[in-house]
């Protein structure tokens, strides 16, 4: 586990990293639940958001459901299907690409976070959807427990979006960068995502390099998209035992 406090990767420029204390964070889930409210504090009113995925995401939907309950303005494009009903669940507004160019912000999950902020995500299969929402919103926030850090990626399996024609022939090419991998499978049937395409979990021995990386996967052909998000967070929100913390990478543009 990584000492924020005694780490210079995230030595604070742009703004002050904050940790806030609290009691009885014991559970996974307490400290998924703190991460994801602790999140709807950057929500302002009039504010059009990416909504990401998954079960810490959820926290965070349950919170902006109650803040538009007391009267804030918002609407939020999901990232998957599962999103999207929760987000009804909770009355969150929802819209779309057709009527949104650019999110003001998106507030996401993760798998594995890297001391350069790099990610990987797409455990729960929305890494294609994810990783759009993201990359056009002004800002990225992730929220995640303290057992998603990591030193260097590659500990979990890294999903790959793959087209279901010749999956297999995608498989082989992706193996022999490397990874030992499986297609997906959910009660014993191949995972189907939202966008009608297969995923194939791909255990490398580690990641030093998710750049050189994720541009190798990207020339393979029937290679949709890769769980690695490099660059794309500067902001994120984790919740640790007692308290959640809230960094900000240090930015290479602030002498
Ligand atoms: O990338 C994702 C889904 O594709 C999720 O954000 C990621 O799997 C984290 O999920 P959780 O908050 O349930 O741990």
């Amino acid at each position: 586990m990584i000492d924020f406090k005694e780490n210079t990767t995230y030595a604070i420029i742009e703004k002050k990293s904050e940790v806030t204390p609290l009691l009885n964070l014991n559970s996974i889930d307490e400290r998924k639940k703190a991460a994801g409210e602790k999140a709807a504090e950057f929500i302002m009113d009039g504010m059009t958001i990416g909504l990401g995925s998954g079960s810490t995401v959820y926290w965070l939907l349950k919170k902006l459901g109650e803040l538009v309950e007391q009267g804030l303005t918002i609407k939020g494009i999901p990232t998957s299907l599962q999103t999207e009903d929760w987000a009804k669940e909770f009355n969150i507004p929802l819209t779309d690409f057709s009527q949104v160019d650019c999110l003001d912000i998106a507030i996401d999950g993760a798998d594995e976070i890297d001391n350069n902020f790099n990610l990987i995500k797409g455990g729960g299969g929305a890494l294609l959807r994810e990783k759009l929402v993201g990359a056009n919103a002004k800002k990225l926030i992730i929220i995640a427990d303290e057992s998603k850090m990591v030193t260097t990626l590659g500990g979990f399996p890294l999903p790959i979006e793959v087209v279901p024609f010749g999956w297999e022939v995608t498989a082989k090419r992706i193996a022999l960068l490397g990874a030992t991998l499986h297609l997906r499978k959910r009660e014993e049937k191949v995972f189907v995502t939202n966008n009608g395409n297969y995923i194939l979990d791909c255990q490398f021995q580690t990641i030093p390099n998710p750049e050189e990386l994720h541009n190798q996967l990207k020339l393979l052909l029937g290679v949709v998209e890769t769980g690695l998000f490099i660059g794309m967070t500067n902001t994120i929100i984790i919740g640790g035992e007692g308290e959640v913390k809230v960094l900000n990478k240090k930015s290479e543009n602030i002498i």
